[in-house]
């Protein structure tokens, strides 16, 4: 009997059935080659190709809880200050929050400046998934303020104006006065032992950083060990601080120079980008929980740098 596939094994699309081309599937054959065209055709192939492309990953970063110097107002950056009573609660709710949506985590990136570890530990203890590996790099660490660190925010929009502290806060090349060995906390920063494990020598770590500093410093970190367990399907929380996770956010999602000024990220408040095989966006960050609370604590964060007497 002659074969019209040439075989016994019909392909459709990417698969392939076997057939017993008896004369009772014969007549179905006509419906089959119909089948197949169809898959072939233009409607369908863009289909297929941008399935393809859009398997998703997700990556969550967050600046951690509150800190004790977020709520006095003064940059602290290198400074290795702890969550304050609020920054504790709002980490444990950020967790309760990730495990009622039913997220879970294969890895988890922290800096080495306590309140992102201690975040972490709270969103895993919260999530019931202490288990979960963390690792830790000084390359996530918040941006080196250099001499400004320990000032007041608004006490320095008093002296200088407002537009002058928001240039030091939010501008993406503006590198802030470098520390010195006269400054109040150069010995507690150099002198710790955390900055003798890092992957280069203690002389070479910043003494002041942009916001571009700031991610050239991290690419590296990202782009040879974070990013590989991305691509390798795992799930990544990034615990870190304001300014670390808004260069990572600007790499990302390509946001302009100008642009990433006016991003601001709330402490304790997860941030999920969906993102595809080539770790672009799929779709707009998206920042989890209640939008009135984010948007007044976005508020409360730029509030920052303006020239109110501050009363705490
Ligand atoms: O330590 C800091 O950030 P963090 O609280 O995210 O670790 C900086 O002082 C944040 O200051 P900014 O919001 O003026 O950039």
């Amino acid at each position: 009997m002659s074969r019209p596939f040439g075989s016994n094994r019909l392909p459709i699309g990417q698969f392939s059935v076997s057939v017993n081309l008896s004369t009772a599937v014969l007549p179905y054959v006509p419906v089959i080659c119909h089948l197949r065209k169809q898959l072939r055709s233009e409607s369908c192939a863009p289909r297929f190709d941008s399935l393809r492309s859009m398997t998703k990953h997700k990556l969550f970063l967050l600046r951690h809880g509150e800190g004790a110097w977020n709520k006095e107002n003064r940059f602290c950056s290198w400074v290795d200050q702890r969550l304050s009573e609020a920054g504790v609660t709002e980490a444990q709710e950020c967790g309760r929050l990730l495990k009622e949506r039913g997220y879970e985590f294969d890895i988890i990136f922290t800096s080495i400046l306590s309140r992102s570890v201690q975040t972490a530990w709270l969103v895993m203890e919260a999530m019931g998934q202490e288990w979960v590996p963390v690792v830790k790099s000084w390359r996530l660490n918040e941006r080196h303020y250099g001499a400004l660190i320990g000032l007041n925010r608004a006490e320095m929009a008093l002296n200088h104006g407002e537009e002058r502290v928001k240039v030091w806060r939010r501008s993406y090349d503006v590198t802030p006065p470098p520390i010195d060995e006269s400054h109040p906390y150069f010995n507690e920063i150099y002198s710790d032992r955390r900055y003798v494990t890092c992957d280069i020598p203690k002389e070479e770590l910043p003494r002041a950083e942009s916001l571009k500093e700031v991610l050239e410093r991290l690419l590296p970190y990202w782009n040879d060990v974070i990013s590989p367990q991305i691509k390798q399907g795992k799930t990544v929380l990034i615990s870190a601080h304001g300014n670390s996770c808004r260069a990572l956010l600007k790499h990302l999602e390509g946001v302009s120079d100008a642009d990433i000024a006016d991003v601001t990220l709330p402490t304790g408040v997860p941030v999920l980008l969906e993102l595809d095989d080539n770790l672009r966006p799929l779709k707009a960050r998206q920042l989890l929980g209640d939008p009135a609370k984010i948007q007044a604590a976005i508020k409360k964060v730029e509030d920052q740098g303006k020239a109110t007497v501050n009363t705490k």
